[in-house]
C-alpha cells in the first residue's frame, strides 16, 4: 500500500472495543438465554471468537456490529467435531481455555504462525493446577493445545504477570470449580471480565489487586460495546503529531484500566479535551478531541504499562516527534504480542529515520526527528501496520507498507477512515 503526508481534520466513530467484543460473545455463549450485542467489532479476531463458539454448538447470528447469541449455559456447549482455530487472537485462545476448563469434553486449539510463538504456559499452568487436563507442544507452552476440563477445584493464584488474559482464564475456569477461585496480579490489568461477569449477574469481588469468584451462572443480557481506545490511539497520536490537525473521536471507551494513553499524551503536552462522558454504562465512554500539539519526552513505566500496553507502538511514534528523550520501561510483555513489538517498532521506525533503541524491557526514543518515507512492513502485526500508516502522514516522500491487510485484525475500516479524514484537507 502506498501512503503519503497529509493533515487530518474531522470527526470519527471509532469501531467497537476488541476486548469487550470478545467477552460479549464468550459470555453470551455460556449464559442462559438470548444475549444481544450492539457496537460489536467485526474485526478478524472477534470473528474467530464467534466461529469457535459456533463450533462448540452455540447459535450465533452476526450482521456487522449487531450480534445475537442464543446461549444455553455452560452445560449447553458441545464437544466440537473440528479443531478450534483462534487465528491471530491471543484473547480468544487464552479466555476460551478458561471456559473449556468447565466442560468435560475434548478440544484441540490452534492458531496462526504468530499464535504458535506466543506463550501459553501462563494459562496452562494455573488451569492444570485447578485439575484441567491440558497437553500441547513444549509441555503446553505452545499451540497446538488439547484440553479436557470437567471436575476442577478453585485456587488462589498469584499471577507473575499483569495480564487480563491470564486473570480472565482463571476466573472463568472458576465458574464451575469446586470452591473459591481468586487471582492476584502484580499490577492492575484491564477489568472488562470483572465488569462483564457482574453485568451477566455473576458475583465478583474486587479487593486491591485480587479478584475472587465463588462459582457462578450467567444470565443473558444486552451489551453495548463502546469504541476501542486502543484503536482510537492511532488517531489520537495522528491528531497530536500531524501539522494542522484536529480530530474528535466519538464514544470511545474510558475504562480507567485502559486510559493510560490519555494520561501519557497529556503529560507529553498534548491538547486533549474529553466531553460527553457517560459513567452510567457498565463501561464508561466519552468523546475525545485532540489537536496538533508541541510534545516533549517522558518516562513511561510501572503500573501505567498494563493500562497502555497495546498503545506502546504508536506512543513510540509520538515520542519521535517529542522534544527530548522518552524512556519506555517495564514493558517486556511487548516481546510476546503478535510480534516482538520492541524489535518490530525499532526496526521499522529506524527505516523512516527515527532515533530509537531497544532495551531489555522497552525502548529509548530520541526526539525530535524528521521522518522520511520508506518501504516498511507490518510483519503481520495490526498495531505495527497502523502505527506505520500514521507515521506516513508526517513522513516526507512516499511510504510503502507491506502486509497492510493485517489491520483487519482489530480495525477493518482503518484505511477508509484515514482516507476520509485527509480528503477534507489534502496537502
Ligand atoms: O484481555 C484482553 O482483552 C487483552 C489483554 C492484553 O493482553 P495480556 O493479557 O497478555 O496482557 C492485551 O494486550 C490484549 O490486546 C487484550
Ligand atoms: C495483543 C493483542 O491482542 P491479542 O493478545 O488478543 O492477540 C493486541 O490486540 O494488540
Amino acid at each position: 500500500m502506498r501512503l503519503q503526508q497529509r493533515s487530518l481534520v474531522g470527526e470519527l466513530r471509532i469501531p467497537g472495543d476488541k476486548s469487550i467484543s470478545h467477552r460479549a460473545v464468550m459470555f453470551g455463549s455460556i449464559a442462559e438465554g438470548k444475549t444481544t450485542v450492539s457496537g460489536f467489532l467485526p474485526g478478524e479476531d472477534c470473528l474467530s471468537t464467534i466461529s469457535c463458539f459456533q463450533k462448540l454448538g452455540v447459535r450465533i447470528e452476526q450482521q456487522g456490529e449487531e450480534v445475537t447469541i442464543y446461549g444455553k449455559g455452560l452445560e449447553g456447549l458441545q464437544e466440537p467435531a473440528e479443531v478450534l482455530d483462534v487465528g491471530n487472537s491471543g484473547t480468544t485462545i487464552r479466555l476460551m481455555m478458561g471456559i473449556l476448563a468447565n466442560v468435560p469434553f475434548y478440544c484441540t486449539l490452534i492458531g496462526d504462525s504468530s499464535i504458535g510463538k506466543r506463550p501459553m504456559k501462563r494459562v496452562t499452568d494455573p488451569l492444570r493446577s485447578m485439575g484441567v487436563k491440558i497437553d500441547g507442544r513444549a509441555d503446553g507452552q505452545y499451540t497446538p493445545l488439547s484440553i479436557r476440563g470437567g471436575s476442577t477445584h478453585g485456587i488462589s493464584y498469584r499471577s507473575p504477570v499483569a495480564s487480563a488474559q491470564v486473570k480472565s482464564a482463571v476466573l472463568l475456569a472458576g465458574l464451575r470449580a469446586n470452591g473459591i477461585t481468586s487471582v492476584t496480579e502484580p499490577e492492575k490489568s484491564r477489568d472488562h471480565t470483572e465488569r462483564m461477569l457482574a453485568a451477566f449477574g455473576c458475583e465478583v469481588k474486587n479487593e486491591g489487586l485480587t479478584v475472587t469468584i465463588n462459582g457462578g451462572t450467567l444470565q443473558a443480557t444486552h451489551v453495548q460495546v463502546p469504541g476501542d481506545i486502543s484503536s482510537a490511539a492511532f488517531f489520537l497520536v495522528a491528531g497530536a503529531i500531524v501539522p494542522n490537525s484536529k480530530l474528535t473521536l466519538k464514544q470511545v471507551g474510558l475504562n480507567p484500566t485502559r486510559t493510560g494513553i490519555l494520561e501519557v499524551l497529556k503529560q507529553m503536552g498534548a491538547n486533549i479535551i474529553i466531553s460527553n462522558i457517560n459513567e452510567e454504562a457498565f463501561e464508561p465512554y466519552g468523546d475525545i478531541t485532540i489537536e496538533t500539539s508541541a510534545l516533549h519526552g517522558v518516562e513511561i513505566g510501572g503500573e501505567l504499562i498494563p493500562r497502555l500496553i497495546d498503545e506502546i507502538p504508536v506512543l513510540a511514534l509520538a515520542a519521535t516527534q517529542a522534544e527530548g528523550i522518552t524512556v519506555i520501561k517495564d514493558a517486556a510483555e511487548l516481546k510476546v504480542k503478535e510480534t516482538n513489538r520492541i524489535d518490530t517498532v525499532v526496526k521499522e521506525l529506524t527505516k523512516m529515520g527515527a532515533r530509537i533503541e531497544a532495551t531489555d524491557d522497552g525502548m529509548i526514543i530520541y526526539g525530535k526527528s524528521s521522518l522520511c518515507g520508506a518501504s516498511v512492513d507490518s510483519h503481520g502485526d495490526h498495531r505495527i501496520g497502523m502505527m506505520l500508516a500514521v507515521a506516513s502522514c508526517i513522513a516526507s516522500g512516499e511510504t510503502i507498507l507491506e502486509q497492510a491487510e493485517a489491520v483487519a485484525v482489530s480495525y477493518p475500516n482503518f484505511f477508509e477512515q484515514l482516507n476520509e479524514l485527509s480528503e477534507e484537507s489534502p496537502r
